[in-house]
Order: C-alpha cells, then structure tokens, then sequence
C-alpha cells in the first residue's frame, strides 16, 4: 500500500491482490462457500439493504471505538475469527495473525485446525474455536492446553457436523501442502490432511471433507454443549447459531456468549445472511448474554450497521487471510487499520461518538422500520 502502486483503499484490493498471488489450492479453499455460494454473497449484500440513520450536530471530534467482550477490554469492536490453516497464506500464519491482533489490541479466535499449536501464539486476548472431535479425551486435551497457555474463552462451533459441500475443493482434491500439519493434533498421527488414502470417499474428493468426516463427531447436540461447560472453567460460546429458537436453547444451556454465523456461507447454502437475523437472535436472547456476528463484514458500515441490530463485536474470517498473504503481521495490521478508520468515520457521520452511542434507531432495515 505504501509501495509505487496504486494505494489499496477497501478490504477488497486486499482480496484482489490474493486473486493474483495465492496457489489455486489454498485460494479457491480461502474463498468459497458451500454449493451455489448463494449465503456466502447474501452476507455481502444483505448489508447493502440495510441504511444508516444519521444523527447531525452532535460534535463529532473525539470517537473512541474501544469496547468490551465478556469483560474483556479491546481497543475496537472489529475481532479476528477462526480460519484453519493459515500458514497457506503466509509462512508465519497465526503466529502473525496474533502479533497483529495484540498490536491493534483485539482478539483473536484461533481454530483448533491452526497449522500453530496452542501454546505457541503469544499474549493477547485469545479466544479457542473449538470442535468436539469423536476422541472426547482429545477434546478435552485441547480445552485443557487453551486455558493452561492463557486463552480467555472457548467457542465451540456448532454448525459443523459435517462439512459443506465446497464444489471448489472436491474439483481440486484440496489438500494441506505435506510441509504443513494441523499441528495441535501433531503427536496423535493425525495431523495430515489429503493424504493419497483419505481422498479416495466416492462423492467428496475434497481431502477436508475426508478429514472432517474421519474427526468430528456427528452426533453433536446439546448435551455436548453441557460437557464442554462442564470442562471448561472459561467462559464457553456457541458458534452458528441463526435462530431464535436456537439461542434460547443456548442460554438455556449457560453458554457464555453467542457467536452468530453461518460459517461465512460455507457449511449450508441457502441459510440467511448473519445480518439479517441478528436482530432476531438479540432479541430472544434479551440481554442475557453478549451477542456477536461474522460473515461478510467487510466495511466500517457493515460494523456499525452489525452494532445497531446488537451485536457486541464483529469477527473478520477471510479478511484477515488476504491480508495475512499480502504482507503478513504487517498486512493484517494495515487491514485493521483500513476497516476500524473506516468505522471511525461512519460513527462520526452519524452522530456517535463511542460504541455505546450506536442505536437500534440509527439504522433502517427493509420490512422493519422500527422507530
Ligand atoms: C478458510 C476458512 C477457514 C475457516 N475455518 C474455520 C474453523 O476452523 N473453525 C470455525 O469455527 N470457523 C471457521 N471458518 C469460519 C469463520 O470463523 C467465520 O465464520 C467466517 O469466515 C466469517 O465470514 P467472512 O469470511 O465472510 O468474514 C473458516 C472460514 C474460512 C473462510
Ligand atoms: C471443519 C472444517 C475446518 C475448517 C473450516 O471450518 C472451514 O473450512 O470452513
């Protein structure tokens, strides 16, 4: 950006430069949805439907972004989400991806399919994103090393029993390059994903949907949600959920926090767009527990309008990846900047001067004028 090019100035050059830069493999693995990627672009657009607001005259000079999540201080409300196997991106992988995080003051979710152990990401506010493996002992192991190595909360992702179907990766046989492992399995001889033997199922040649279907346990449910609460003495979130229905299950069940997503249009094809049933979900939780969102946000109005409808914080999945090949720790850094400026600007042209200043009333959603 700062180089004899033309400057980048949205998240998408960080994307466009990716397109150009990245091995067929890892891109098309990075940027696909499930099926038709009818979800994965109705979490852009469903954005675009949404309007701001604006309140004038409010004396915009000072605009702090700082906020907190489950008590947790961070210097803005624009969060890393998990994504596996970064080191695709760029040799250093998570690694910077946390070097950036703590030196916006912002927290990452490390997946627990990192090409990073555990133990190896330094300080920071760290969350772990967490599956429940068929080998619960594994399971527990890896709740175990998270809170022993200073990560401050569990999200368990629920709305992957099975894989999406990625139409991509099956056409690829996607596979993680040999030099790269899911290093916090290294020690079980199951670190390697699209090994010759693992990509031979007859109707998903992707070496991920092999591997999900070999580890993940599919008969997740809700007692599973009681288990890992039971394990963990962090505070545990439940990650995907869409309805109303699911997130009075879930604060039934005394998860922590919910983390609205729908695996950035990944796992089904066709399920609503995150930003369209926030509100939906706050509501039925009633302020019970913070309430997050992912999925599409890929500008400062996209957080603004993600804070309006209530959630607490955002979460960047496939952002973060693009910035991570295009200049690493530095890159992602540079990212954030772009996206926290950018919400700095919007909440001074509609009035607000923190987080807290950020109403239901500032923005306008189709079918639902709510005044
Ligand atoms: C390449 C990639 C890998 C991902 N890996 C994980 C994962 O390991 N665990 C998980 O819970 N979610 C995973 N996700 C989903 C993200 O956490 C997040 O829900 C999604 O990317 C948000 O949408 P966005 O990419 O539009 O920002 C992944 C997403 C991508 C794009
Ligand atoms: C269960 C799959 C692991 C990575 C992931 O979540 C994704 O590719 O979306």
């Amino acid at each position: 950006m700062t180089g004899q090019g033309t400057p980048f100035v949205s998240l998408d050059d960080f994307e466009q430069h990716a397109m150009r830069n990245l091995d067929r493999n890892a891109l098309d693995y990075y940027r696909s949805g499930a099926q038709d990627m009818i979800t994965l672009k109705e979490n852009q657009r469903a954005f675009d439907r949404v309007f701001i607001r604006p309140r004038v005259l409010r004396d915009v000079s000072t605009v702090a972004l700082s906020t907190s999540i489950l008590g947790e201080q961070i210097a803005s409300p624009i969060c890393i989400a998990p994504t596996a196997m970064q080191r695709m991106a760029h040799p250093d992988g998570e690694l910077a991806t946390a070097r950036a995080a703590k030196r916006k003051s912002t927290c990452m979710v490390l997946s627990s399919w990192s090409t990073t152990r555990i133990e190896d990401i330094g300080d920071g506010v760290k969350w772990l994103q967490l599956y429940v493996y068929k080998d619960r002992e594994a399971t527990r192991r890896l709740i175990e090393r998270a809170q022993d190595s200073g990560y401050t909360a569990i999200a368990l992702t629920v709305d992957t029993p099975y894989l999406g179907r990625r139409l991509a990766d099956i056409r690829n046989r996607f596979r993680l390059p040999p030099h790269l492992t899911m290093a916090n399995f290294a020690d079980t001889g199951k670190a390697q994903v699209g090994k010759a033997e693992a990509t031979s199922a007859a109707d998903n040649a992707s070496g991920l949907a092999a591997y999900v279907a070999s580890q993940i346990d599919p008969t997740l449910n809700w007692s599973h949600v009681e288990w890992v609460k039971s394990v963990a003495r962090i505070p545990v979130l439940v990650k995907g959920i869409l309805t109303a229905e699911d997130a009075v299950l879930a604060v039934n069940a005394g998860v922590d926090g919910i983390i609205v997503s729908n695996h950035g249009g990944r796992q089904l094809d066709t399920v609503p767009a995150t930003i369209d049933v926030l509100e939906e979900v706050c509501r039925a939780v009633d302020g019970r527990v913070e309430v997050f969102l992912d999925g599409g946000v890929r500008r400062g109005t996209d957080v603004f309008k993600a804070l309006a409808l209530g959630a607490r914080a955002v979460f960047l999945g496939r952002p973060v990846l693009w910035a991570l090949n295009y200049n690493g720790e530095d890159g992602v850094v540079e990212m954030l900047n772009m996206i926290n400026e950018e919400l700095r600007l919007a909440m001074a042209l509609a009035g607000c001067v923190s987080v807290a200043d950020i109403t239901r009333n500032h923005v306008k959603v189709p079918g639902q004028p709510r005044l």
